[in-house]
């Protein structure tokens, strides 16, 4: 699985902003849709474009549009918080939704959301989740991708654990990776470390919806 870090000073500033305890839920938010357009911006150079014929005032040339514009499909929770980003960037593409919860016994996701096109064959999928742990609920939102015929994944997180690439990787699917980091690893809540705590909590508050 190919994977890219985007180290750009500007994207590790958000990042920095994302991990101290002492950043309140607004900048939390605010640096995570800086962060993805950050991402999104690095991930769109894995799209195919073509060319077609347009026109200056000055004289015909040639232009380039993407050739098929990603599904976009943020995780709930905390991939909504990349969906405004991700989406003016890509004001052509569609978007589709899963939501999951991790079990904190478990750490086994719980599907309780699945709204996607039936036939994905010939669609190229960007997915946005913040956080690749252990990689189990990325894994059941790209198995349910290539359920739809996918063959094309991109996903875009912002910390990403070796244990959770190394799930992604040896699970066969035709996935490519950006991350704004490669963190340590996880600790025994499976929590990514030193990582930034909950990224739905720091988004929307710790308020459980079940
Ligand atoms: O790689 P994993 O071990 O599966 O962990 C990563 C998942 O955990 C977080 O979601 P969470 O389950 O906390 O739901 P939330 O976004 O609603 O907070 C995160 O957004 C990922 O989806
Ligand atoms: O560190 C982690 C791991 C899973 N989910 C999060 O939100 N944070
Ligand atoms: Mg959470």
């Amino acid at each position: 699985m190919d994977v890219l870090v985007v180290d750009h000073p500007l994207a590790q500033t958000r990042l920095t902003a994302m991990r101290r305890t002492d950043t309140d839920s607004g900048v939390f938010r605010s640096s995570l849709h800086e962060l993805t357009t950050m991402v999104v911006y690095e991930a769109a150079r894995l799209f195919a474009v073509e060319k077609y014929p347009i026109e200056t005032p000055v004289a015909a040339t040639e232009g380039t549009r993407l050739a098929t514009p990603p599904l976009i499909v943020p995780v709930l929770r905390a991939g909504l918080g990349m969906a405004d980003a991700a989406l003016g960037l890509l004001p052509e593409s569609s978007m589709g939704f899963v939501g999951l919860a991790r079990d904190e016994q478990t750490h086994e996701p719980r599907a309780y959301m699945e709204s996607l096109p039936v036939d994905l064959a010939n669609q190229p999928v960007l997915v946005l989740d913040p956080m690749l742990a252990t990689g189990g609920s990325l894994l059941h939102c790209c198995n349910l991708l290539a359920d739809r015929g996918c063959t094309d994944i991109i996903i875009c997180c912002v910390l990403a654990a070796p244990e959770g690439i190394e799930r992604l990787a040896n699970s066969g699917l035709p996935l490519r990776l950006i991350t704004a980091s490669i963190d340590e690893g996880l600790n025994e809540k499976a929590y990514i470390v030193p990582g930034l705590g909950d990224a739905g909590d720091r988004q929307f508050g710790g308020m459980r919806r079940f």
